[in-house]
């Protein structure tokens, strides 16, 4: 029988508020119907807002360029394929500080309702950004300076309960080739001082602040009071946690990675940074960036990596 007013059809999923994803001045936002957000410039692929409970979890300096220009000071760049000055006996010799992951232009790839990945439970909970960089998009001298055919693939996944970052790297061409690869996330904190980073467990690390000596970390925390910079192998633990007067602020999950590094420039390395502004910004920020920088990763062709993060803020 027919009815004038007859009610609307229940379906069983896909009614509620939706993740939604759109494109503006070359990024990629994505927001859950929670009101959390993800925004990812093209430029680097480099994350530069991610929004839990209405609040910043990430620093990027007042004076980051975001045209394309340089690299963002701030955010999530990606170092590939070398971190920091590249060795001049290796094939990344000819490439510039951090290789070019973060000043390339990359690709989106789309979205999807994340069907895999360690936050991923599908429906309206979390959405996947992809965003793709080949040999073939690079400029012509730096596809000189390093001629190696390889695909690499960054899938930013915000979900209610987090994010996840993740670099897939392949092999495409037909001779293998060696990398290092690094999420170089500037986290936001309240006041560096106050914090502490939690997880480094007893491992080595290289300080670069003092003449690249090999150390172990030998207190469970680490407290920021003055310039880091370490390099941190094969850390046994899996969380490195930021904890801001007592409490966790932060929580990086190294995925199928093991090295970190810790970096805060402090006053005067701030100072001397023509883009990171304010001057005591250094305050208000802690680099946590978890990699593959002890050595080199080696690919045969054909074969593919995969490393990143997944992250619980406490915003
Ligand atoms: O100024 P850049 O190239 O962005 O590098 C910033 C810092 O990046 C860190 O990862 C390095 O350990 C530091 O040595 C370096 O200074």
């Amino acid at each position: 029988m027919e009815r004038s007013n007859k009610p609307a059809p229940i379906s069983a999923s896909g009614t509620g508020p939706q993740p939604n994803v759109h494109l503006e001045q070359g990024r990629a936002i994505a927001r859950l119907p929670s009101g959390d957000s993800v925004e990812v410039l093209l430029y680097g692929a480099t994350v530069i807002s991610w929004k839990s409970n209405g609040k910043e979890n990430i620093w990027v300096s007042d004076a980051a360029k975001l045209d394309g220009s340089k690299p963002v000071r701030g955010g999530i760049p990606i170092v590939f394929p070398c971190f920091g000055p590249p060795p001049k006996d290796h094939a990344t010799g000819k490439l510039p500080q951090h290789g070019f992951g973060r000043n390339s232009h990359w690709e989106y790839l789309g979205s999807s309702s994340s069907e895999s990945g360690a936050l991923a439970k599908g429906g309206d909970d979390s959405i996947k950004l992809d965003f793709g960089l080949s040999h073939q998009q690079l400029s012509e001298d730096t596809k000189k300076a390093w001629p190696y055919e390889f695909g690499l693939v960054y899938s930013v996944t915000l979900a209610k309960d987090g994010l996840q970052t993740m670099l897939n790297v392949t092999n495409q061409g037909k001779e293998a080739f060696e990398f290092q690869m690094l999420l170089h996330s500037y986290w936001r904190v309240d006041d560096v001082t106050r914090c502490t980073v939690n997880g480094l467990g007893s491992a080595t690390y290289i300080d670069k602040v003092l003449d690249a000596k090999e150390q172990q970390q030998s207190t469970p925390e680490l407290r920021i009071t003055g310039e880091v910079d370490r390099v941190y192998k094969s850390i046994k633990q899996d969380i490195t946690s930021i904890v801001q007067d007592g409490k966790s602020r932060l929580d990086v999950q190294r995925d199928r990675i093991v090295d970190s590094v810790i970096w805060n420039p402090w006053i005067e390395k701030a100072k001397g940074m023509g883009d990171f502004e304010p001057n005591d910004g250094y305050k208000n920020m802690i680099c946590v960036e978890v990699g593959a920088v002890d050595g080199w990763q080696k690919l045969e062709p054909g074969e593919t990596f995969e490393g990143g993060q997944i992250l619980k803020s406490h915003l």
